[in-house]
């Protein structure tokens, strides 16, 4: 069928499957055990084999990994964006959701990935990098109008609270309002208490991002100054109608900075930072569950996937096997003391990489119009009405 006689209800969904990226954190002194072998997109790690704790003989396992792309210790944060988040960005402006989310263990550089760095210009991570572009593209496409909002969500120990909420500054965590997530029974999710600012320009966007990361749960852990506690979701939701058009695109496009996975007898931490160390690692864990349900349902009969075991899940159900575009950047340490953690980070990727979603363009008939278009139904039938009487009275 021509392009031009396909209407939206045509649309078959594009199956597509998760991109997995891997990022190497820059270190002092990188781990000679870790080579990029570029042009093949793929990952080695060559691990001294122990025999008895503490004694290195000279055999080496192999691990081999591949990847959508990889980007090295020495890649810049241009280099990250463009290859994997500008084109999720452009295709959210029509209509397609997407999903960037940042895996790996404590200290690996998901937030750096996802946000960016607070000293040069130049470290701007990928949201700031995607509200520039989304923007951008705005202004340049003058036949279509867009309304852009931001919500910007913190999972922390399990319970969700919203970034932009301005009680933040002046009460205490346990004392601000909780988001709740319901359930419809078309399994759409949807969010209570998170609320939706609308951003009329970027610096409006750019202010809300910066509003949200000051509030964001941080401590000082072994493994990391500024170390996230939190799941944090930073969602850009768009609707956009042409001029002349009675229906609207819309999409979200979220941008995920998970909490970092930590191995707490190898750190030894205690207190509260232990305690939030176990939510985090739970919450991971549940994340691989839905992920091993998923890879496990692929061509089979519809299996149970446990997404209502963490909030987490439950939020990102649309971007784990749902109607989204869905990328994931595996964040690893170059140091040799985490190899262990950082295969693990890249087994957990090659998981993710099986899973499919099926990828629909959201496009609906804008409720203004339909308004408009009941109400001159309206105002014809009383018209026709009128003209009735009027027959019937002067017969
Ligand atoms: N590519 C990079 N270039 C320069 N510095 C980096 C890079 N990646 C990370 N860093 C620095 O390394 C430190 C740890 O990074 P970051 O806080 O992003 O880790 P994280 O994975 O988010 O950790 P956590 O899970 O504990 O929050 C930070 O000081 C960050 O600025």
């Amino acid at each position: 069928m021509p392009e031009s006689e396909k209407s939206d209800d045509d649309e078959v969904p594009d199956k597509s499957n998760i991109q997995i990226y891997l990022r190497i954190r820059p270190v002092s002194e990188p781990s000679e055990c870790i080579q990029i072998v570029d042009d093949e997109n793929h990952v080695r790690f060559d691990v001294p084999r122990k025999l008895n704790q503490g004694l290195v003989n000279n055999q080496k396992e192999a691990h081999h990994f591949t990847f959508n792309s990889l980007f090295s210790a020495s890649s810049t944060q241009e280099e990250v964006f463009d290859g994997v988040a500008r084109d999720l960005v452009l295709q959210s402006l029509d209509g397609i959701n997407g999903t960037i989310f940042a895996y790996g263990q404590t200290g690996s550089g998901k937030t750096f990935t996802i946000t960016g760095g607070p000293q040069r210009y130049a470290d701007r991570g990928i949201i700031p990098r995607a509200i520039a572009l989304m923007f951008h593209s705005i202004a340049e496409r003058t036949d279509t109008e867009y309304k852009v909002h931001v919500s910007y969500l913190e999972i922390f120990n399990e319970a969700g609270y919203d970034l932009l909420d301005q009680e933040r500054e002046v009460r205490l965590l346990e004392d601000l309002q909780r988001i709740h997530i319901l359930e419809d029974e078309d399994a759409v999710i949807h969010t209570r208490n998170l609320s939706m600012r609308r951003a009329d320009t970027e610096e409006d966007a750019l202010n809300l991002l910066f509003l949200g990361d000051t509030n964001r749960t941080i401590s000082e852990t072994p493994m990391n100054m500024a170390s996230s506690r939190s799941h944090c979701v930073f969602t850009l939701y768009l609707e956009g109608r042409k001029t002349g058009e009675e229906v609207v695109r819309r999409s979200k496009l979220n941008l995920v900075d998970l909490a970092g996975s930590e191995r707490v007898a190898k750190t030894q931490i205690n207190g509260t930072i232990l305690k939030e160390a176990k939510y985090i690692n739970l919450s991971l864990h549940y994340l691989e569950q839905v992920i091993i349900a998923l890879q496990r349902s692929m061509g089979q009969a519809r299996l149970h996937i446990p997404y209502r075991n963490s909030m987490m899940t439950t939020v990102l159900r649309d971007s784990l096997g749902g109607n989204c575009r869905t990328v994931m950047i595996a964040n690893i340490n170059g140091a040799s003391a985490q190899l262990e953690e950082s295969i693990s980070t890249c087994r957990f990727a090659q998981r993710v990489a099986m899973i499919c979603n099926s990828v629909t363009t959201n496009v609906e008939l804008d409720p203004d119009t339909i308004i408009r278009n009941l109400r001159q139904e309206n105002e014809n039938l009383k018209y026709q009405i009128r003209h009735d009487l009027k027959s019937i009275a002067t017969a």
